[in-house]
């Protein structure tokens, strides 16, 4: 997915010429050279700046050899730009579709970009399959598993090498791109700097740019990076504004000025010649000791050559001063004359010339006619050739002046300031991702930590530090905290999850080709069209529920609350003890959440009564994919944790079905729900795990979800995509689901289903984003049904006898902005009628204080009610393990499935309880602190 667009600003290779020699490409072609002629050390490991975090992440390791270059620069030593040398050959790529396996891609890393080809061929002819900017990506490893990954929020490679040899050739030739790279970005953020500052040093910063803008190949701004647009080409400030590149195209169309001075210099070499052979005619006529031509020629280019280059050190002879060297050229003055002192010898400037000639000819001893004559001639000259020169001059300051101009000029000041800002944030986020990463690693080692709660209040925020302050720090930062505050912050994954990594999984996946087949992409448009030509289909349902169709309050504005802050603040302590503030929540619990997957039971309702069973497989499948169309809206806030022993019910006569759902554990965090209504019954428990990459963010649920048809006697059973929080640090965020979902009926082979989300490439456009696409298999394994489109806008089901819109999200209400995203369905889930007061368990979520209170609009209470009842779950855990006991759910029993999994099924107290005694009568938890 491209979402900034692409500046390129292709500079003329005649105006900013290669210097010779400035990249020393050397190839290393891994699958032809023999690996053996690398020999992979640790210490070199460590010297290309990589430092290593505690072995306990399960062998990973977050490399942040990027702190380390911004430490060097910090320290003001000079930033090594040498390119290194290009590195390419096959690796092994998980695949993007389905998810698990891998397959086989061709990897070229050049100039920091690293991209990718089904074969070498395909690289060479520019078919990509994507790429990436090395220095933006988290970069993890794995040396075990030889395995790389790359985290550059938008896109995430997991690589793996086929040896060791070759795992470590690539992990030390990424770290050096990843150097060079940052350290390019380095030198442009320091130029830009400096151009700005002292607004003198234009030229310099300009040709810096120009330099550097040299070679950029056209396929390196097309990359992925998400700040690619930017740091693709090295010179952001100017390459990537329309308005700078007409500028300096300008400029550029102006400097005939320029070529006029090589005239004026030829002339003044010409003159000097002249001049040269007047001295000697002079000094012949004085008497003097002949001076050879050569002699004097070789003084007088000697001259010129220091005057074109001023700052050339000869060393030896009398090339050592300028001044000296001029005295020399005139030939006839005795050492008392000499002055290699630049200061006296009037230094450099051009004007000095004639006055100085004035002044060495202005001697007495000078009689004679000829030889006034030639003194005369000798003085018209140097007027001459100091004209030439002072014309020179003023072209070249009349340049600079310009360029200044164009620097500072209100127009490129902004741009350049724009331009400034974006390259800080960048620079910024490099810095905050290598610290990141660093927490990262850290809250890995505190798995076993007990305490989950504990708040981190806005105020011990770090007063900021001045680096960064163009950064609005967004709601997103907090993700992570999200998920270490219920700890299950997963690096990689577990054991076994890594073995069935390395096997390439399940029967099914296992022949599946790795990318979306030819022709996908039309099938979905096709999809789409039809599903938009599609009539509304109007609910079954009653339009009017009853229920509140708007919140007591409106959300807040939380795009000020950082993670950054806080993780500066919690560099080194445990992250597992940080909760978030409570503007970063949305009046919801997950036991809430996962309620509204019920949102379109009538699917089911509909799948129970529909005999062919394929069919009926379709609706099914169809209620799977409706159950993730709030990630469009859902991305700003996040749901409550709830606490142990938590309860939410969800009755809907107008559904006809009732919900119950309990928070079963804490560690891991395991909610618990079960549904019953005439036509089915639908459970799930979800235990979920996340994986933080550095930028994004991968939700792997665990759990089963499972819907019988009591018609048909039908038990189907499936398994959750991976939702993803991209760009979860940044403004940028976006949510996203793939994986492939496989629907089995328990009771009956007849048929199954593989529904497949397709993850985005970074270039498709925003029409096949949130793709899916599905098959109803038949016993033997060809396809009976297909359906597709877009899990946010609908699904359409083109093999049935009259191809039909299946499914299509509800509208959501105009005013959802303001009010967190929310659905209408999802607005009435926290409504706590005096009716339903009486009959709930003090249990339920809608009991919650901190949320009610965050619901009404009262955030600062809210706040302080949220350290309150994180603060009494604890104390509550506390005293349990003094007294030994364990927490038992109450609505919820664990038992091992026919697959030999535990899980979570309802004991069905919850609704008999409810009528009898009725929960006022029985024994309650008290979860929630008092007022
Ligand atoms: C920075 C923050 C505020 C961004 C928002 C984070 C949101 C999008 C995250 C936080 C917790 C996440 C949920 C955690 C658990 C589950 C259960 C799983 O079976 C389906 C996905 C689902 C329902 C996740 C959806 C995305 C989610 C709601």
């Amino acid at each position: 997915m491209q979402r900034y667009p692409h500046h390129f600003f292709p500079m003329d290779p005649q105006v900013c010429p290669l210097p010779p020699g400035s990249s020393s490409q050397s190839m290393i072609s891994l699958d032809k050279s023999p690996a053996s002629t690398f020999k992979p050390s640790h210490s070199r490991n460590s010297s290309t700046g990589s430092s290593k975090h505690s072995k306990q992440s399960r062998n990973w390791e977050v490399m942040d050899d990027l702190q380390h270059v911004e430490m060097i620069s910090a320290q003001g030593s000079s930033l090594d730009l040498t390119i290194p040398g290009i590195c390419e050959g096959y690796l092994m790529k998980r695949r993007k579709y389905p998810l698990k396996g891998w397959h086989k891609r061709y990897f070229l890393l050049e100039r920091g970009i690293i991209k990718y080809s089904k074969t070498q061929q395909d690289i060479q002819k520019g078919k990509l399959h994507g790429s990436l900017d090395v220095s933006m990506a988290v970069m993890s490893i794995n040396k075990k598993s030889k395995r790389i990954d790359l985290d550059a929020g938008d896109n995430l490679y997991h690589l793996k090498a086929k040896s060791h040899d070759i795992f470590y050739i690539w992990l030390t030739k990424l770290c050096a791109h990843r150097v060079f790279r940052k350290n390019e970005a380095m030198s442009v953020h320091h130029g830009v700097l400096q151009a700005l500052s002292i607004g003198q040093t234009t030229l310099p910063a300009m040709a810096t740019y120009a330099y550097r803008n040299r070679a950029t190949p056209p396929q390196y701004a097309s990359s992925a990076s998400v700040y690619q647009p930017e740091m693709g080409s090295p010179a952001p400030a100017i390459a990537s504004h329309p308005g700078v590149t007409s500028k300096v195209s300008a400029w550029l169309q102006q400097t005939h000025d320029i070529d006029a001075t090589t005239n004026d210099l030829a002339r003044c070499q010409a003159e000097l010649t002249e001049l040269a052979q007047l001295i000697q005619r002079l000094h012949w006529l004085e008497g003097g000791l002949p001076v050879t031509n050569s002699d004097l020629e070789m003084r007088i280019s000697m001259q010129n050559l220091q005057l074109e280059k001023p700052k050339k050190k000869s060393g030896k002879g009398f090339g050592h001063s300028r001044t000296l060297s001029r005295v020399e050229a005139l030939g006839m003055f005795t050492s008392s004359h000499l002055s290699t002192n630049p200061s006296s010898g009037g230094g450099a400037s051009v004007q000095s010339i004639p006055d100085y000639v004035y002044s060495q000819l202005s001697n007495p001893q000078v009689t004679s006619p000829e030889a006034k004559k030639l003194h005369q001639d000798i003085c018209t000259v140097s007027q001459r050739v100091h004209s030439s020169l002072k014309s020179i001059h003023d072209v070249l300051s009349l340049e600079r002046e310009r360029l200044r101009q164009a620097w500072t000029g209100p127009e490129m000041r902004q741009n350049t300031s724009q331009q400034l800002t974006t390259l800080c944030s960048t620079l910024s986020e490099l810095d905050i991702q290598s610290r990141l990463t660093k927490v990262h690693s850290l809250s890995l080692s505190s798995e076993s930590t007990e305490e989950s709660f504990c708040t981190v209040r806005p105020d011990q925020r770090t007063p900021s530090t001045g680096r960064h302050p163009q950064r609005a720090p967004s709601v997103a930062d907090s993700m992570a905290e999200y998920f270490d505050a219920s700890e299950v912050i997963v690096c990689e994954s577990s054991s076994e999850a890594e073995a069935s990594d390395e096997s390439g999984l399940s029967d099914i996946t296992c022949t599946s080709t790795s990318e979306p087949e030819e022709g996908h992409a039309t099938a979905t448009l096709n999809y789409r069209t039809s599903v938009k030509e599609a009539p509304e289909r109007p609910s079954p349902l009653p339009s009017d529920t009853g229920r509140r169709t708007t919140l007591p309050a409106p959300s807040s504005d939380n795009s000020h609350i950082g993670i950054m802050n806080i993780l500066y603040n919690n560099i080194g302590k445990d992250l597992s003890r940080v909760s978030m503030p409570v503007l970063l929540n949305e009046p919801l619990s997950l036991l809430q959440r996962l309620s509204e997957e019920l949102e379109y039971s009538e699917l089911l309702d509909t799948a129970n009564h529909i005999d062919d069973p394929y069919e009926r497989m379709v609706y099914v499948a169809a209620f799977s994919i409706s159950g993730y169309a709030w990630a469009s809206w859902r991305y700003g806030y996040k749901p409550f944790n709830p606490v142990l022993g938590e309860t939410y019910e969800s009755h809907r006569e107008d559904r006809g079905f009732r919900y119950i759902s309990e928070q079963v554990s804490h560690h891991p965090p395991v909610s618990a729900c079960h549904a019953e209504s005439e036509h089915f019954t639908f459970w799930q428990d979800q235990r979920w795990k996340n994986k933080f990459w550095g930028k994004s963010v991968e939700i792997i649920s665990s759990g089963q979800v499972n819907v019988t048809l009591p018609k048909y006697g039908d038990h189907y059973e499936w398994n959750k995509a991976v939702t993803c929080i991209h760009n979860v640090l940044s403004q940028q965020r976006w949510l996203e689901h793939y994986g492939e979902v496989v629907i089995k009926n328990t009771q009956s082979d007849v048929c199954t289903c593989k529904i497949t989300f397709v993850k985005s490439r970074y270039w498709s456009s925003d029409n096949s984003k949130n793709e899916v696409q599905g098959v109803v298999l038949d016993r033997n394994g060809e396809v009976v049904h297909r359906f597709g489109g877009l899990w946010h806008e609908g699904i359409y089901c083109d093999t049935l006898p009259t191809p039909k819109c299946i499914w299509k999200p509800n509208v959501q209400p105009d005013d959802h902005f303001q009010f967190y995203g929310f659905s209408h369905y999802a607005r009435e889930l926290n409504e706590l009628t005096p009716e339903l007061k009486a009959v709930l368990p003090p249990t339920d979520t809608r009991f919650r204080p901190d949320q009610r209170l965050l619901e009404e609009g009262k955030v600062a209470e809210a706040d302080k009610k949220k350290d309150e009842v994180e603060e009494k779950q604890r104390e509550r855990r506390k005293e349990m393990a003094k007294r030994g006991e364990e927490h038992t759910p109450r609505f919820f029993r664990k038992v091992l499935d026919e697959a030999g999994r535990e899980v979570w099924l309802s004991n069905g107290s919850y609704w008999k309880l409810r009528k009898s005694p009725g929960f006022s009568n029985t024994e309650n938890v008290d979860l929630w602190p008092g007022a």
